[in-house]
């Protein structure tokens, strides 16, 4: 089974599933990483090479052909499921969770931003607007989820419970 963690850039996809997948051994598959090594770029400099769009389409194929192992947990980038159909790809093809976490905790954790295009010179008053304002787009995605959880709540015990 492959268990998909969403939500917002920040709340912790890349890290829990490192450590879901240990916990749980398994695989981790993490697109961001598999689009990095694909394209001998980041994310970042893909994004001032090609734009946007061409990045969505790029990860919208990468989420649809990679070859998963058998089981896994597999990390997404948070704009992933707000694109084309890729929502609805995940929720026919494993299960989805959506780590929630609240806009001011998500500023707290987001130090890197040169790594991340889309807030690269934010200061924080400017990232917790944008914040709010991209999860007012983004939630209606998020909330399609199969399973909702407090990001902080999210362990493997629990996932194992609330997924089966
Ligand atoms: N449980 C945690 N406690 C404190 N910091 C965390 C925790 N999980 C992740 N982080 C930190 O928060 C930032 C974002 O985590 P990351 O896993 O990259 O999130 P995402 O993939 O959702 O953007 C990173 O700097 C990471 O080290
Ligand atoms: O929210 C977004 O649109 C993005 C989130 C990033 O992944 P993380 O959520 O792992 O930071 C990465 O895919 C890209 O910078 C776009
Ligand atoms: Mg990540």
């Amino acid at each position: 089974m492959k268990i998909f963690l969403i939500g917002f850039m920040g709340c912790g996809k890349s890290t829990k599933a490192k450590q879901l997948a240990n916990k749980l051994e398994c695989q981790v598959v993490d697109l961001d990483a598999v689009i990095v090594e694909q394209e001998k770029q980041t994310i970042a400099e893909y994004f001032a090479a090609h734009g946007e769009a061409s990045f969505r389409q790029l990860e919208s194929d990468t989420l649809k052909n990679y070859p998963y192992p058998e089981t896994c947990v597999v990390a997404t980038g948070g704009g992933l499921p707000c694109f084309f159909d890729n929502m609805e790809w995940m929720n026919a093809n494993g299960k989805t969770v959506y780590l929630h976490m609240e806009p001011a905790q998500l500023v707290s954790r987001l130090h890197n931003r040169q790594k991340r295009p889309l807030i690269a010179n934010m200061d924080d008053e400017q990232l917790l607007a944008f914040i709010i304002k991209k999860l007012e787009e983004r939630d209606p995605f998020y909330t399609k989820a199969q399973l909702i959880i407090n990001a902080f709540d999210l362990d493997a015990e629990t996932l194992e419970e609330k997924l089966n």
